[in-house]
C-alpha cells in the first residue's frame, strides 16, 4: 500500500475524555463475548458515565463517519446508533442493502474494503451471523453487529446497564430467559451472564436449546465469573428463584414463516402475572423489543411496576454510544 492509498483518518482534535481501559478491546464486535470480562465491563461503566453527562462527548470523535448497514427492519437499534454517533460529533449514515451494489453481485468483502476506507466505523443488521463476520474479515475499521440472526450483543450490553442501574452488582444475580433458547438475543444474553458471573436459566421448548458450542463456551467463562447456565422446558421451574426475567418474542424476524407453529409451541412460554408470581420476591422483567402484547409478555407486566423493558430501550442509546467511542478510539490510537 502506498500512502496515497492509505485510509484517511480524521485528524481533528477530540475533546472528550479517553476513558480508562479495562482489558483488550476487540477491533470489532460481532458477538458479547468478543469484549474479555474486564473490558465489557468497562464499556457499560463507560456507558454509566455517558447517560449521566450525555453532552460530555460530543467532540470525542469529531470528524469521523459512521455506515449503518441495515437488511431487516430496526427501530431501536438504527436510531439509537444514529443519535449515539451524533453526541460523540460522528457523522452518521443509513445505507440500504438494496442500495449498493451488493444487489448486483458485488461481495461483502469488497463492499467492505471500499467502505471502510471512507467510514470509521461500520454497523451491520443483517441474517447469516457469516455475512457480518465476511463483512469484519475484510474492513479496515471496526464492524458493530447490530444483530445477526445468532447474536445481539449492542443489546445485551443494554441489558447489562440495566441490570446493573437496578441491581448495582451482577455477579451472584440470578435470571431466567423464557422464549427460543435458540435466539439472537438468548444468545448474547446468556454471553453476558458467562461474563458478568450470573446464574441463568433458560426456558425453551425441546429442541429450542442453545447451541451446545455456546453453551461449552459459557461454561468455560463461567468457571472464571462464577456464574452458572441451566437449561429447562419448564418456565416455573426456571423463575422459581430469579430476581430477573427476560422475555422474548416467539418467532424472531428471521423466523416469521414458522409463525403458525411456533404459536403453539411456545404457548407457555408467556411471562404474565401468575409466572411472575412464581420468580423471586421483587423480581424485575425485561424484553428486548418489540413486544408482541399477550403472546410471550401480557401488557400488565408488560407495563407494570416490575417492568425495566422501557428503561432496557431507552439504555440502547448510552450503550451503543459507549461501544462506538471505545472500538473507534481504540482502533484509531
Ligand atoms: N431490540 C431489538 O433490536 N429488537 C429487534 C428484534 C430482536 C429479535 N430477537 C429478532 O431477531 O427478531
Amino acid at each position: 500500500m502506498t500512502n496515497d492509498d492509505a485510509p484517511i483518518s480524521p485528524a481533528l482534535p477530540r475533546t472528550g475524555a479517553v476513558p480508562a481501559t479495562g482489558g483488550r478491546v476487540p477491533g470489532s464486535l460481532l458477538r458479547l463475548s468478543d469484549f474479555e470480562p474486564a473490558a465489557l465491563k468497562r464499556a457499560v461503566e463507560l456507558a454509566r458515565e455517558m447517560k449521566r453527562d450525555p453532552g460530555g462527548w460530543l467532540h470525542s470523535l469529531r470528524g469521523a463517519a459512521l455506515g449503518c448497514i441495515f437488511e431487516k427492519p430496526s427501530t431501536r437499534t438504527r436510531v439509537s446508533l444514529a443519535t449515539a454517533a451524533h453526541r460523540l460529533g460522528m457523522h452518521s449514515m443509513v445505507i440500504s442493502r438494496d442500495d449498493m451494489q451488493l444487489v448486483h453481485g458485488e461481495t461483502w468483502a469488497d463492499t467492505a474494503q471500499v467502505l471502510s476506507s471512507y467510514l470509521d466505523a461500520i454497523t451491520l443488521r443483517t441474517y447469516e451471523h457469516t455475512t457480518v463476520e465476511q463483512l469484519a474479515g475484510r474492513s479496515s475499521v471496526p464492524v458493530v453487529n447490530a444483530l445477526s440472526d445468532d447474536h445481539h450483543p449492542c443489546q445485551a450490553l443494554a441489558d447489562l446497564l440495566t441490570l446493573t442501574e437496578h441491581f448495582g452488582t451482577l455477579a451472584g444475580l440470578t435470571v431466567a430467559f423464557v422464549g427460543d433458547g435458540l435466539s439472537n438475543t438468548c444468545n448474547s444474553f446468556l454471553e453476558a451472564c458467562a461474563s458478568t458471573g450470573m446464574h441463568l436459566t433458560v426456558a425453551t421448548p425441546p429442541g429450542h436449546e442453545p447451541a451446545a458450542s455456546l453453551l461449552a463456551e459459557a461454561r468455560a467463562t463461567m468457571a472464571a465469573t462464577g456464574g452458572s447456565v441451566t437449561v429447562t422446558a419448564d418456565p416455573a421451574e426456571a423463575v422459581r428463584t430469579a430476581q430477573a426475567v427476560y422475555a422474548e418474542v416467539w418467532v424472531p424476524m428471521h423466523k416469521r414463516h414458522e409463525r403458525a407453529e411456533r404459536a403453539q409451541r411456545f404457548a407457555v412460554y408467556r411471562v404474565d402475572r401468575e409466572l411472575l408470581d412464581r420468580a423471586a420476591p421483587g423480581a424485575v422483567v425485561l424484553h428486548c423489543l418489540p413486544a408482541v402484547r399477550g403472546e410471550e409478555i401480557t401488557s400488565d407486566v408488560l407495563d407494570g411496576p416490575r417492568s425495566l423493558v422501557w428503561r432496557q430501550a431507552a439504555n440502547r442509546l448510552p450503550t451503543a454510544q459507549a461501544v462506538l467511542h471505545t472500538l473507534v478510539t481504540a482502533a484509531q490510537s
